[in-house]
């Protein structure tokens, strides 16, 4: 299914612009929305879930009317929201029972094989008797998939999933993501560029409600081939002498050094090595030029 949005914005009461005329394409393939805390994440993606409205713009499943028809688009779409709430003493097997027969799956055996399928694909079979109140981080958010993915949900909407999971849990997590089959269109919103450049073949970059690039990682990646150059410097006036003379995409700390990375068509100077780009480098380079532009 193909999601059509066209100039989307929404302020909120406080007079916060969280979406300033957004339009995208999201196809059938898994679509990475990155931006960073703030950006408008999670507004789009409760308006496309029909949790609230925008002010202006309209969304399009296929031909479905999204802002209009959300009775027929919740019966397509599965939701794992940032914020997934209370987790209750009721056990993983009990919960999405109970869920799926909010989702009207009425008939008992349809809904036991469906119940049991999505703990053996989430890994949660052994636990599922336990309650969900004491599932680990990421225990809770692969319980969040199973109940997105009941009923066969045509578009899925996961928000944040990965923050604050370790390393072995997100990695387990972005696996079962990328199994999700590929009829399905999966959006997956994050401010961790490393989500995106491991599941999506599609992306866009959000940040203060406006759209900065849509695209594929590899496009994107591709133009900024033999641009990106990198020198370590071990003094902060080097580093602002630096910053103000040249386009600094980002500075890490390696070891206790700041390692600059600089976007420029040449060598910016002295001490200067050409490097690899990264999606990292993508993500910065478009942020930096939208603060300048503002
Ligand atoms: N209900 C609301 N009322 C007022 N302001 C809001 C509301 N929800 C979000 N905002 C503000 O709108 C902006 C966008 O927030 P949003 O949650 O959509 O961003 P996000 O990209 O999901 O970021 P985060 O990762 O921090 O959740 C932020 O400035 C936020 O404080």
């Amino acid at each position: 299914m193909a999601l059509t949005i066209q100039g989307l914005s929404k302020t909120y009461p406080n007079g916060v612009k969280a979406l300033r005329n957004l339009s995208l394409t999201i196809g059938n393939q898994m679509f990475g929305l990155l931006g960073p805390n703030g950006a408008g994440k999670s507004s789009l993606m409760r308006t496309v879930a029909t949790l609230q409205d925008p002010d202006t713009g309209t969304i399009f499943l296929d031909s479905l009317d999204v802002l209009k028809e959300k009775d027929a688009v919740r019966k397509v779409l599965g939701y794992l929201p940032q914020e997934f709430g209370v987790y209750p003493k009721m056990s993983a097997l009990d919960m999405l029972q109970h869920l799926a027969v909010m989702k009207g799956i009425t008939n008992k055996t349809e809904r036991n094989q469906m119940v049991d399928a999505l703990l053996n694909q989430t890994n949660l079979w052994d636990a599922r008797k336990k309650a969900l109140s004491t599932y680990s981080g990421g225990m809770k958010q692969r319980f969040g998939i199973a109940q997105a993915l009941l009923a066969n949900p045509k578009l899925i909407i996961v928000d944040e999933p990965t923050a604050g999971l370790d390393p072995a849990e997100r990695n387990r997590f972005l696996n079962l993501l990328s199994s999700i089959g590929s009829n399905v269109t999966v959006i997956l919103s994050t401010h961790i560029v490393e989500d995106v450049r491991e599941l999506c073949p599609r992306m866009a970059i959000i940040a203060n409600g406006e759209l900065l690039l849509e695209g594929s990682p590899a496009e994107a990646l591709y133009e900024l081939k033999g641009k990106i150059w990198s020198r370590v410097v071990s003094t902060d006036e080097e580093l602002r002498a630096l910053e103000a003379s040249l386009n600094v995409i980002s500075t890490h700390l390696v070891g206790g050094l700041h390692e600059v990375r600089i976007y420029a068509d040449s060598s910016p100077g002295e001490g200067f090595t050409p490097v690899d780009s990264g999606l990292e480098d993508v993500y910065f380079l478009n942020l930096g030029r939208q603060t300048k532009t503002n």
